[in-house]
This record gives structure tokens, sequence and C-alpha cells, in this order.
């Protein structure tokens, strides 16, 4: 199998299977504040399950990452969705696998446009937080709360991901 994988310019279609593209393009679905903000509304599929688990809002801070990217592993979280919104206008890598019988299949790369975040849904094979710039400062809203919500799978050969 080829293990090069040429990451693609991240559309809400391309992604869908996986999860939700959040940005502000478009008509707002609402006008608010006096009429000064738009609010493009409940764009994301939140999900969390599990006794005692619930919606957080953290920080994450993390290195930024070289291209070509060296992927050695994807995970996913069975009892929670996972938001990824960037704090800069910085485009970011977001990388996602489907599932085949419970393990990963061949994973395919995006790369955001500046403004864009992600939601993966609950269960989506996904690459951790892969910023392509300094500060890699995002908002995450994903599941806080006990039990295994990490489920990792490292591959037996890496795959390589570039840009067009
Ligand atoms: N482990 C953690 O909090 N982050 C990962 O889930 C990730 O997808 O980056
Ligand atoms: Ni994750």
């Amino acid at each position: 199998m080829d293990r090069t994988i040429i990451a693609e310019p991240l559309t809400a279609a391309a992604f869908a299977p996986f999860g939700e593209v959040l940005e502000a393009s478009g008509s707002p679905d609402k006008l608010i504040n006096q009429g000064l903000c738009g609010r493009f509304h409940d764009r994301a599929t939140l999900d969390f399950t599990g006794e005692d688990g619930k919606a957080g809002i953290s920080l994450f801070l993390s290195q930024k990452r070289d291209l070509p990217y060296r992927l050695d592993m994807v995970e996913r979280h069975p009892l929670g969705s996972q938001a990824f919104l960037p704090m800069t206008a910085e485009p970011f890598l977001v990388i996602v696998a489907p599932d085949e019988a419970g393990k990963p299949g061949r994973p395919l790369a995006f790369v955001t446009a500046p403004g864009q975040g992600i939601n993966f849904h609950r269960n989506t094979w996904h690459g951790v937080l892969t910023p392509l710039s300094d500060p890699g400062l995002f908002a995450v809203i994903d599941r806080i709360g006990p039990g295994d919500n990490l489920e990792e799978i490292w591959f037996e050969e890496p795959f390589e991901v570039v840009l067009r």
C-alpha cells in the first residue's frame, strides 16, 4: 500500500462521514446583538455517553508539526465527540480514517482554511491535534469524565502526509 497521503483542502462534504467543519461562512443562521453579530447556530454534533460524562472546554497549546508529517498512529474516543477550534488564523492538519471492522482503514488528510475548526464524531478514528504553525493554540470541546475514552492504534509502518 502506498504510504503517502496527500492532504486535501478541508470541505464539509468530504469531512461529513467523520464530523463537521465549523466555519462562519455564508449567511449566518440568525443575526443577534442588534444585528451586529451573525450567529452560526448549533453547527456541531456534541455526543457524550458513559456514566458521569459531561462536555468540557480545554485549551491545548501544541507544538507545530513539520511536513512531510509522519503519521504513526490514529486514535478514537468511544465515549465522546471532540472538537478542535483554533485560536489563531493558521491552518492545521486534520487526519481521519474510516473504521473497518474495528480497525482504521487508509487515513485521509485535510488542511483547514484560516478560521475553520472541526468536530470529530464520537468514535471516529483521527490523528491527534496537528498544528502546522506555532503557537498551536486551540480550544477543545470533548468529554470530561471517568471511563476509557481513548483507543489508539499504532501503524506497523507509518504513513507520510504531504501537501498537494
Ligand atoms: N489526548 C487528548 O486529549 N487529545 C487527543 O484526543 C487528540 O485528538 O489530540
Ligand atoms: Ni482525540
